[in-house]
């Protein structure tokens, strides 16, 4: 059986890599997430994720690495996890009657110098709430950790006038996009255990 490690720390990542049922662990990256400014957040994200990625494949060379990165884009800006409430009240406060893309880029490495990659865009579009709601659904707590400051799968649908794109890649991981690079690494699915 291959050794495949999610090289996340997310909860949700864990969770959409758990939904698919092949085997996996997880390592914390702990890599420096800093790139160059000029980079456009799809090539920041892809950046990150290979960054992820060879880093803990450095630590266990045998292995099959994934790694992933997002970045929320609006107005030109771009928004990764706040810090705290204020900062989520200030990502939300831009994000409101508007629409957003969520870029997320994946890396797969593994043995032999095997390195696959692919980046998705989700573009969203929000309601716009009034000040009270607003601070209602930052009593939920759901920016912690979450780029942008909600979640889409839990209140957070209720911010969400339209999606277009994959679901799962606003969650953290576009999961059409892992299949095929697994898939196309000749993982097995669906094996009996
Ligand atoms: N549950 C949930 N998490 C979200 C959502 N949107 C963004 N996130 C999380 O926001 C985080 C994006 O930040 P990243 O820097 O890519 O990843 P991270 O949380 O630092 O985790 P690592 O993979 O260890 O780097 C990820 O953990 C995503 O899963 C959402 O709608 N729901």
């Amino acid at each position: 059986m291959r050794d495949l490690i999610l090289a996340s720390t997310s909860s949700a990542r864990r969770a959409l890599m758990d939904g698919m049922g092949i085997p996996y662990r997880t390592e914390a990256p702990g890599v420096d997430e800093t790139v160059a400014p000029h980079l456009s957040a799809e090539e920041a994200v892809l950046e990150l994720a290979a960054r992820k990625a060879r880093a803990v494949k450095d630590r266990h060379p045998g292995a099959w690495v994934l790694g992933a990165d997002q970045l929320v884009e609006v107005g030109g800006r771009i928004l990764t996890k706040p810090v705290d409430r204020d900062d989520a009240r200030r990502q939300l406060g831009q994000l409101m009657g508007r629409t957003h893309d969520i870029h997320t880029g994946v890396c797969l490495v593994g043995p032999g110098g095997h390195i696959t990659e692919g980046v998705e865009r989700a573009r969203l579009t929000f309601y716009r709430l009034e000040p009270d709601e607003l601070e209602r659904y930052l009593d939920l707590e759901e920016w912690r950790g979450c780029c942008g400051s909600y979640r889409v799968e839990g209140a957070g649908q209720a911010l969400l006038q339209r999606l277009e794109g994959d679901r799962t890649n606003v969650q953290g991981l576009p999961m059409v996009t892992v299949v095929r690079l697994l898939r196309q690494a000749g993982f097995p699915f669906f094996e009996r255990r």
